[in-house]
Parts: structure tokens; C-alpha cells; sequence
């Protein structure tokens, strides 16, 4: 049993088996994780954040929303519309999960959690299942009635990956 203050001493730290308690979850911490990597979206609209942990609790890639590697960040869209979809962000974009998956720094992310601030979209979730995760925790899921959306869901219902 520990406490927060020694009963012995009744002093803070003078305990030797003292150590705090209101430590932060590790479901929180990861999810904390995510949502500082959206931060580093360039996304007006949306800022996604991902981050992908092992079986052992170790965090394995982290990612976010952003424009390709070397595509400059003037260089391409990030309106939402207009009269031509090549003018919008939608064809250039990389989402969160798909940049997260790909700055892993293990072997391979079979068996793994991705923590994600927005549900995964279609192409992700495809992405995420032959990546071999098996679990996925989101945060929003704003875009649920999007047929991307619905899509999504139907193929990790499917394969079997849980998402809460
Ligand atoms: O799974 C996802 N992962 C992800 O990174 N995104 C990104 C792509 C866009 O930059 C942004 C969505 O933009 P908007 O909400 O303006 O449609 O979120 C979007 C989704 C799902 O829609
Ligand atoms: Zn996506």
C-alpha cells in the first residue's frame, strides 16, 4: 500500500515507498500524444492527430494531418472547395494514420493500438488493417454520417478490429 503522505513521518516523500498517485492514464497519455501531434497540423479546418502503441505500451509511430514530403506547405491547397477538386486539399493531403504508420520505428505494427483524434476514414482503415492493428480508440467521430465513414466501420467490423 502506498500514500501520498508518509503515515510514519506524515511528511511528503520521506516515505520510501512513496510515489504519486494521480498519475495520468496511460489511455490518456497516448490519446495526449495524438492530440499534441494534431497541433502540428497545418489543416485550418481539421487537425488529426494518430499514435500507434505496441502490446508492450510503447509508443511505435506518431502522426498527423499534413501535405506530402518535399510538396512544400505553399505549394499545395488546403481550401476545402471550389469549383475544381484538383484546387482543394482532398487529392494531396496524408492523413494522420497513414503519416504515423509510415514514421513507425518497429518492425512491423502487428497486434498494435492507434490512438486517433478523429475516426479513421476508409482509405485509413484499410490501411490500418494490413498494417495488422487491432484496436482502434478515437476521440471525435464528427464525420459519422459520411459514407467514407460508414464504409470504414463495415470493414473493422469485418476484420474483426474493435474501435471505442
Ligand atoms: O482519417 C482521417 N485522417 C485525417 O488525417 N483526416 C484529415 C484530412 C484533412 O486534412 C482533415 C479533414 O478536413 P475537413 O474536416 O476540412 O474535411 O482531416 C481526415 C480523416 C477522416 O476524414
Ligand atoms: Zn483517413
Amino acid at each position: 500500500m502506498y500514500f501520498k503522505t508518509c503515515p510514519v513521518a506524515n511528511q511528503l516523500n520521506s516515505c520510501p515507498s512513496y510515489q504519486r498517485e494521480d498519475i495520468l492514464e496511460s489511455a490518456q497519455y497516448f490519446m495526449g500524444v495524438a492530440l499534441l501531434a494534431a497541433r502540428r497540423s497545418r489543416d485550418p479546418s481539421t487537425q488529426v492527430g494518430a499514435c500507434i502503441v505496441n502490446e508492450e505500451k510503447k509508443i511505435v509511430g506518431v502522426g498527423y494531418n499534413g501535405m506530402p514530403n518535399g510538396c512544400g506547405d505553399d505549394s499545395l491547397p488546403w481550401r476545402r472547395s471550389g469549383d475544381n477538386p484538383v484546387e482543394t486539399k482532398y487529392f494531396y493531403v496524408c492523413h494522420a494514420e497513414l503519416n504515423a504508420i509510415m514514421n513507425k520505428n518497429s518492425a512491423d505494427l502487428k497486434g498494435c493500438t492507434i490512438y486517433v483524434t478523429l475516426f479513421p476514414c476508409n482509405e485509413c482503415s484499410k490501411l490500418l488493417i494490413q498494417a495488422g492493428i487491432k484496436n482502434v480508440i478515437y476521440l471525435s467521430d464528427k464525420y459519422h454520417k459520411l459514407d467514407n465513414v460508414i464504409a470504414s466501420k463495415k470493414m473493422l467490423d469485418l476484420a474483426g478490429i474493435p474501435y471505442e
